[in-house]
């Protein structure tokens, strides 16, 4: 008889050296693998002020040439408590030869993006290829990201947004580190 509740035989490997063994393709970004915690500052022309926020990124592998995606914000005060849920967004990294990256992210603020790009030395750099936007999604028509292992334990990232009705500009910046 079969099991009514069969589990996921094949969990995600948030390190290079655990099961399963990553796809060769995604070489050039295991250092980015697993679970990254940090702080950030944010501003951008629209908003009266520039915010502070923190923010839990993780990448995974099931064995296949692309990596899972998810970022967690959350805004924080001066004092650095948190204030409340800011921006997430989940997604794939498809891993293509030389480097090539393919990334698929979706955001619960009504946007999905494709961004394309290289991940090369320490340095993923991703810029939009598609935006597509819900119906009352704000307008946002490109992004650049860039996230860099300035050491194996601390990746910086970089973003930047053009949207309602600005050019591409500084939205992001922060400095993360890793878990464990
Ligand atoms: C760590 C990630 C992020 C944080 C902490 C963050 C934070 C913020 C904050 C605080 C605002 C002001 C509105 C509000 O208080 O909610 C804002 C506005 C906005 N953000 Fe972000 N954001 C993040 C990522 C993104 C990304 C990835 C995109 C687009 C792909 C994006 C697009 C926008 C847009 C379009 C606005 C509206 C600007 C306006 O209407 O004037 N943000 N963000």
């Amino acid at each position: 008889m079969s099991d009514p509740a069969p589990q996921h035989p094949y969990p995600d490997a948030h390190r290079p050296d655990e099961a399963p063994a990553p796809h060769a393709l995604l070489t050039p970004v295991l250092g980015l693998l697993g679970t990254w915690h940090g702080r950030g500052r944010g501003e951008y022309p629209t908003l009266d002020a520039d915010f502070a926020y923190a923010q839990e990124v993780t990448f995974s592998h099931d064995g296949r040439p692309f990596l899972h995606y998810e970022a967690r914000a959350w805004l924080v005060g001066a004092d650095g408590r948190p204030l409340r849920p800011s921006a997430r967004e989940s997604g794939w990294w498809r891993l293509q030869a030389e480097g090539r990256v393919e990334a698929l992210i979706t955001q619960p603020t009504g946007i999905a993006e494709i961004a394309v790009g290289h991940a090369e030395g320490d340095t993923v750099d991703l810029a939009t290829h598609e935006v597509a936007l819900a119906p009352t999604a704000k307008k946002v028509d490109a992004t650049r990201r860039r996230y860099t292992l300035t050491d194996p334990g601390t990746l910086t990232f970089v973003h930047d947004l053009a949207a309602v009705g600005q050019p591409l500009r500084h939205h992001l910046s922060a400095l993360l580190h890793r878990e464990g």
